[in-house]
């Protein structure tokens, strides 16, 4: 067991990724200001370049994050069946518009002959990762549940994204509400006696 002085604390807001140019991006945010026909200098917007940059760097950080780094502890309960956790809410960036896209990831798999389990706050953390980074619905949803094969060695794995697209709520097609879903589905659970049960787990309110 490791003693409280092991722990590093760390201050997200003062973390700086080097994979990420700050700079850069506060000088282009400061070209479209000038560009949308805004005053950069005036005193609600000069910081802002610099802000936005901070924001991109932590809304993109999962661009620079190994899935491995959290799906490499793992641990065997001797579960062999479906472990679904749902209702993850997240929020990603439309690779089309720059603009949000939010709602919730649903994570399951059934372990496999190794029983690698992992921690539950993985499964959330790995959504978050691929989350952070400019994305379409569809490849987010196929990157966590080819996440979870390569690393967890599941006999099957699902996972279903339900969100709304702020880039056809609020600018373009204007349907505010409209929800998207997609899934991915591996393995076993694309049998249909597990993929219902899994399904009827994950669409249950
Ligand atoms: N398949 C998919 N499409 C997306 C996603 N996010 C945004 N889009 C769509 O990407 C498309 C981009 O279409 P374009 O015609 O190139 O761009 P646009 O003129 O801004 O399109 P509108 O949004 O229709 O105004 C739009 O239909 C968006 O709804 C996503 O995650 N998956
Ligand atoms: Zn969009």
């Amino acid at each position: 067991m490791s003693s409280s002085h092991d722990f590093e604390v760390i201050d997200p807001q003062t973390v700086i990724d080097p994979n990420v140019d700050q700079p850069r991006i506060a000088a282009a945010v400061h070209e479209i200001l000038l560009a949308i026909g805004e005053d950069p200098e005036r005193d609600g917007l000069k910081d802002t370049p610099a802000r936005v940059a901070k924001a991109y760097a932590e809304i993109f950080s999962g661009l620079h994050q190994d899935p491995a780094a959290i799906l490499d502890k793992s641990f065997d309960i001797g579960h062999s069946e479906l472990v679904v956790v749902k209702d993850i809410p997240f929020y990603s960036t439309c690779e089309h518009h720059l603009v949000p896209f939010h709602g919730r990831a649903h994570v399951g798999y059934i372990p496999g002959e190794g029983g690698k389990v992992t921690g539950l706050s993985k499964l959330a953390r790995l959504v978050d990762l691929f989350a952070k980074r400019p994305q379409v619905q569809e490849r987010l949803t196929t990157q966590i549940v080819e996440a979870l094969e390569t690393h967890l060695e599941p006999r099957g794995a699902i996972v279903v994204v339900e969100c709304e697209h702020l880039c056809m709520s609020m600018r373009g097609v204007k349907k505010p509400g409209t929800l998207t879903t997609t899934s991915a589905v591996r393995g076993q659970l694309r049998e249909p006696a597990t993929r219902a049960e899994a399904m009827s787990l994950i669409l249950g309110r």
